[in-house]
């Protein structure tokens, strides 16, 4: 486990990277942390190898406080894997990956043995052991960083935007090989990425920063789809064009929900102030309206996008659910009429469910 505890970042220029922050990243676990630029990642994941030194608050490695840690020690319990990789140049692949065993005192032949076995792991031919860093490709030399990462086996491991210097083809293998080796492995992870879909795929836990390193929502990728805090995370899912993990399947096979629908105007058997459709004297949805009075309203119509029952997606059924006052998707045929709603936790469960199956693929 690694525990922030109401920790501080002031920087000299008096930029407050960090307010306050408090969270636990469990053993085992891959914490994502994930917000807009700026918004203190780096500072949080830095902090905690003491690359930056916090201003207040203490941060736990398992039992033990970082601060009062011998920094030699403490560095070698923590695995860390930056963007490019950050490797030797002038050294071939398998001395960039026992370079931490040979700093603590490894033997080189037992040192060698474990970094040709770790670059098999990362999915690496052996050839490549004596080659050097810039005879390989960008997604080869972040293996290679991974690999390096592992090589003296420390239980935690700091990851800051592993995989975003690669096309996103390589980037998805990457995830996949990486999760592949964590579910032997089970380290305990914090990583940064500014990419949501990236920390809905990997993240066990996902943790949202805003501007000034404050906690915005932490929690499962499905609590935080499901549930977003504020308007602040539901508009950082949407922004950061965050479906993209979600599966493009048609939604055909769900059964929609009889949600009532009115014109405007119309009386309606349903419970006063209930959210309900409201649509046109053709049956095409307008959007949302509560019930007064017995009658659709009107009042404070919320104008709504509709999703094809036949032709949409688990993604645009999302972004509907999210969008709406009540957190249901309004559903019509092929010809744009009512057919009924789904609501967010059934959009979250199908999407959980493609989630876990890309997991496990
Ligand atoms: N050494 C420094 N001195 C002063 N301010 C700094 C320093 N390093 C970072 N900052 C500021 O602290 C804030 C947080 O920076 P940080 O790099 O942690 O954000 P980030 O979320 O990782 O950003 P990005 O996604 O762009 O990498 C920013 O406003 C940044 O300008």
């Amino acid at each position: 486990m690694i525990r922030f505890t109401n920790v501080v970042k002031t920087y000299d220029n008096g930029t407050t990277a960090v307010a306050d922050l408090s969270f636990t990243a469990p053993t085992g676990k891959i914490t994502v942390l994930v917000g807009p630029s700026g918004c203190g990642k780096t500072t949080t994941l830095r902090m905690v190898n003491r690359l930056i030194e916090q201003s207040s608050g203490a941060i736990l490695l398992g039992d033990e406080d970082n601060a009062k840690m011998d920094t030699i020690r403490m560095r070698r319990k923590i695995g860390y894997v930056i963007q490019n990789a950050g490797l030797f140049p002038h050294q071939t692949v398998l001395d960039n990956v026992c370079a931490v065993p040979y700093l603590i005192g490894t033997d080189k032949q037992t040192a060698r043995i474990r970094a040709a076995d770790l670059l098999e792991l990362v999915g690496l031919d052996r050839e490549y052991a004596s080659r050097y860093p810039w005879q390989l490709s960008g997604g080869q030399q972040q293996r290679v960083g991974v690999a390096r990462a592992l090589a003296a086996d420390p239980p935690f491991m700091l990851m800051d935007e592993p995989f975003s210097a690669v096309d996103p083809i390589v980037r998805k293998q990457l995830q996949s090989e990486f999760l592949r080796i964590q579910a032997d492995l089970a380290k305990t992870i914090i990583m940064v990425t500014h990419d949501i879909d990236e920390a809905l795929r990997l993240g066990d836990q996902i943790v949202v920063l805003k501007e000034g390193g404050i906690l915005a929502q932490i929690g499962s990728p499905a609590e935080i789809l499901a549930n977003p805090a504020d308007r602040f995370v539901a508009d950082f899912l949407g922004e950061s064009r965050g479906y993209h993990a979600l599966s493009f399947e048609h939604i055909a096979s769900l059964a929609p929900q009889q949600t009532p629908v009115a014109q405007i105007g119309e009386s309606v058997a349903a419970a006063e102030g209930a959210w309900i459709v409201a649509c046109d004297e053709l049956g095409s949805p307008l959007g949302w309206t509560r019930v007064t009075a017995g009658a659709a309203s009107g009042e404070r119509l919320v104008l709504a996008t509709t999703v094809s029952h036949g032709q949409g997606n688990y993604r645009e059924l999302l972004d509907a659910a999210l969008a709406s006052p009540n957190g249901q998707a309004i559903l019509v045929d092929d010809r744009g009429r009512y057919l009924g709603t789904l609501g967010s936790e059934v959009v979250v469960r199908g999407a959980v469910t493609s989630l876990e199956a890309e997991r496990s693929a």
